[in-house]
């Protein structure tokens, strides 16, 4: 087995449980999983699967019934200073922004979450400044968050999660609500995000953003992980998509409709724009 197929984990789950208050059967049930270091992971499932659950379970926010959480081999204690180390290695993006921002203005907002740090003054506005920079936040830094898009609220949630520098970033369903061009911006933000060096971890029932975007993808069923793997192969597993009713990638159903001499040898694409070259290769090499 090569470092591609099982690469090192930067979060695990053994057997987790969470029930919530007055809940007749657990919204996490005997979970185990492991988030690979470094990697862009999708984590896909029906709406009530346990998705946002097992986002705040991971971000320490709520604590499990049983069962252990572990960053790195060290498992997370839910109290003081270790919880409060704990939540700074991870960032957590909520899927209603709303939930998340707490200040008058995007500025105030993004200080807030550094302020409880506790750092010193000089490295609180250093940090806001680059933050509104990297998030191109500098115009509307003063603009009172009520005026913003839901996009926008979007881009400052993530800006002040960032700003305080997680190894681990996780996002419920990022995209939800936003049109194209801000579904776009999101992703590029991510990708730019990744490319510092770190993880990320996105949960989502859309499926195509999915395939475009994660290299490894797990699949979630009632509480509980069924398939965790590299996303070419959970995405090329139709079977599999089919019984849990997730449906196929749009793109990947286009591919394996197209003749078979024109999809030898080349892995599938990942965006339209790959799909029209590859398209365009074959016509030159006929
Ligand atoms: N505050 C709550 N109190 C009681 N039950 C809850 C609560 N929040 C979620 N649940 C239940 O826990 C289960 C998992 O919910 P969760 O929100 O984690 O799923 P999800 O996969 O994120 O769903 P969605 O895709 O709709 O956001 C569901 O059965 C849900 O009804």
């Amino acid at each position: 087995m090569t470092l591609l197929d099982n690469p090192p984990s930067i979060l695990e789950f053994a057997n987790v449980f969470y029930t919530y208050p007055g809940a007749n059967k657990p919204a996490i049930d005997d979970l185990t999983l492991r988030i690979p270091a470094g990697k862009k992971t999708a984590i896909l499932g029906h709406n009530g699967c346990g998705k946002s659950t097992l986002l705040l379970l991971a971000d320490g926010l709520y604590k499990c019934s049983a069962g252990i959480i572990s960053w790195q081999g060290k498992r997370l204690e839910y109290q003081g200073r270790s919880l409060n180390e704990w939540r700074q290695r991870i960032g957590l993006a909520f899927q209603d922004p709303e939930q998340q921002l707490v200040a008058a203005t995007v500025a105030e907002d993004i200080s807030y979450g550094l302020c409880n740090l506790q750092l010193s003054k000089a490295e609180i506005a250093q940090r806001l400044h680059q933050t509104l920079i990297d998030f191109n936040l500098q115009e509307l830094a003063n603009r009172p968050l009520h005026y913003l898009s839901l996009g926008q609220k979007r881009r400052v949630a993530l800006a002040g999660v960032m700003a305080l520098k997680p190894q681990l970033l996780l996002l419920d369903e990022p995209t939800a609500y936003l049109d194209r061009l801000q579904t776009n911006n999101l992703m590029q933000e991510l990708d730019r995000i990744h490319a510092n060096g770190t993880t990320i971890v996105i949960a989502t029932h859309d499926l195509d953003l999915a395939y475009a975007w994660a290299d490894w993808a797990i699949l979630l069923h009632e509480g509980r992980s069924i398939v965790s793997d590299r996303a070419d192969r959970v995405f090329s597993n139709v079977a599999l998509l089919e019984q849990l009713q997730l449906g196929i990638p749009m793109l990947w159903e286009i591919w394996n409709a197209l003749p078979i001499d024109l999809r030898d040898r080349q892995p599938p694409p990942k965006t339209v724009a790959e799909l029209r070259s590859s398209l365009i290769h074959h016509q030159h090499h006929r």
